[in-house]
This record gives C-alpha cells, structure tokens and sequence, in this order.
C-alpha cells in the first residue's frame, strides 16, 4: 500500500461462488442458485468465472435447516483436517468437500468472493454479513450495494465477537460475505424477499467487475452493527421456554432497545425488561432456527468503520 496517497492495490478478484441452500429450507437463495444453474445469463460478467452452488443439496430436498449438524458452522479448523473415515456427519463430509472445491479456507487457491444466501424468519430486511471489519474490499463492496440499493436500505451485520463468531460455509472464501434476507418462513418463497436478494446480487456482482476492469473505489465510511451478546429466552429448570419475544420488540430489528423497554411475555402475562446499561440494536429476533441455539435475538451496538481507498493491483 502506498502511504501517501492511502490507496490499497487488492488482487483481482476472479472466481466468485454463489451459495444457495446451506440451510435446506431457505428458499429464496435456493431457488436463485437453481435458476442460475439453469441459465446463468443474469450473474455472468465481464472476467469473472460466477459459480451458482447447491451447498448442502441434501437438506434442501428434504427442505430441513440440516440433516446431521449446522453447515454453516461446520468449517472449523477440526472438522476440515479430519480423515476421511465412514460415519462422519454428513455435513461434515460436505464441509470437506466444499472446502477442496473452494478453498482451501486460508489458502491462496481459494475462491476470491463467497455469497452465501440465507433467509430468516426475523423482520431484518436485506442484510449483508460481514466476518471482518478490516476486509477493505468487502467494505467497498458493502458500501457499494447500500448506495445502489437507495431509497432501500440494507443494513450490514459485522460478527467479529471472539465467542459468538462461528465457522461459516463462506469463510473457505478470501472474502466472505453473508447475505440475510427476511421475513420469508421457512420452506416459503415470497416474490418480495426473492427479488431483494436478487437485486443485491446484481449489485455485487457489478461491484467486483467494476473493480476487475481498474475503476478507483474513494475512500469511503461503513455504518455497521455489531454483535454484541446473545439473549436466550426465560427458560425453565428443564429447559423450556416460558416466555415469547414482547409484542413491542417482535418486528422491531435494528430499533433501540432500551434499558426499561419490554422484551419477553411470559406466559402467564408478565413482561420482562431488558435491564442491559446501554442502548443496543437487536437483530434476528425471533428467528426459527435459534430456539434450539438458545437465541431470542441478538444484540449490536451502531459503529462507523472507514475504509481506504481501493484499486486493482498493477501487475
Ligand atoms: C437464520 C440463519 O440461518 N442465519 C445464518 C446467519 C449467517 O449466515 O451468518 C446462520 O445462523 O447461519
Ligand atoms: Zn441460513
């Protein structure tokens, strides 16, 4: 990088993955992916090798979130180094896979971009999900989408949290970038959600031939929230819930919340208050696939990261 002008020369980036169906019962990404499967037309560009990709196919016919264990937190360093012996979870044996198609995760033979296509149940609206606050080309890139996306908004999920980061099907790629779009239930298509995440698809995938072809990326500012802390739901010494999300916070993701304001339902009608010091964002509130991760929503707390500016390296 060159100090004086603070310009960062990033390597082209020339093979992209889409993913649909890391979870089997999300049904915008997957029937995108299988679209594109059939006709790529709309995702090629100029340069780029775009591979549309059924991640875990297996699920995604019995349309279940996974058959054995979560995909999507199957890339961990144990998991990909193990041997190939009979018996693995299968999830486990696809993670290997994808990790050899795609990767290797850390190496320089991995694919340059991953779009990783989720839906949730939670009234986020389109999110993009970043792994890293420091990947400058994924800033741009996320920056891009939000002012291409105006009058919509889309908001980015930064997950950086020591503990609450997690091994994702995406991180095999040298910038991995999550895409959450919702409210759409579980084994639904609803056109809306499907051509928001078709939109910031397009964008990105513009962003990454624009950059490919030598376009300067100026110096630019990313509002994000970041993950902060999960909240389970009461619980009960056997471990069920007793209580549900609070109207008032139901629907209400990356709104204030609070110290004071309401935030479960007890069963029997008490309302119980979030009693945290600091106002927080919350996000996947009330998302399915959570209940049995102990998670009601999660919250962030509002940040600017800055990025330099970019550019394709010279050669
Ligand atoms: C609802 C859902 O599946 N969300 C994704 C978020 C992500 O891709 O990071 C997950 O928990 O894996
Ligand atoms: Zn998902």
């Amino acid at each position: 990088m060159s100090s004086r002008t603070n310009i960062s020369c990033l390597q082209e980036a020339k093979r992209v993955a889409i993913f649909g169906g890391t979870h089997g019962n999300e049904m915008s990404g997957i029937t995108l992916v299988n679209m594109w499967i059939q006709n790529s037309a709309e995702i090629e560009r100029n340069g780029l090798v775009v591979k549309p990709f059924i991640s875990n196919p297996r699920a995604v016919e019995k349309c279940t979130r996974y058959i054995d264990t979560d995909l999507n937190r199957a890339f961990t360093p144990e998991n990909l180094s193990a041997p190939d012996v009979e018996g693995l979870p299968y999830e486990v044996q696809r993670a290997k896979e994808i990790n050899r198609m795609f990767g290797p995760k850390g190496s320089s033979d991995a694919y340059d971009a991953i779009f990783d296509l989720h839906n949730t149940t939670s009234n986020m609206g389109s999110t993009l999900i970043l792994e890293s606050s420091t990947d400058l080309f994924n800033l741009q890139m996320v920056h891009y989408i939000k002012k291409a996306m105006v009058p919509h908004t889309c908001s980015v999920l930064l997950n950086e949290h020591p503990q609450l980061k997690y091994s994702t099907t995406r991180s095999v790629a040298k910038h991995p970038i999550g895409l959450e779009v919702g409210p759409q239930p579980q084994g639904v298509l609803r056109s809306n959600v499907f051509e928001s995440m078709r939109t910031i698809l397009k964008h990105a995938l513009d962003f990454i031939e624009l950059f490919n072809s030598g376009v300067e990326f100026p110096p630019c500012t990313v509002d994000v929230f970041r993950v902060q802390e999960r909240m389970d739901y009461p619980r009960d010494t056997n471990g069920n819930i007793t209580a549900m999300v609070h109207p008032h916070l139901q629907d209400c993701d990356w709104e204030p919340l609070n110290r004071g304001d309401p935030m479960f339902l007890t069963f029997d009608g008490r309302t119980v208050l979030y009693e945290g010091a600091n106002t927080v964002y919350p996000t996947f509130i009330n998302e399915a696939a959570y209940y049995e991760k102990q998670q009601a929503f999660m919250t962030t707390c509002r940040e600017i990261l800055a990025a330099y500016a970019i550019r394709k390296a010279c050669k």
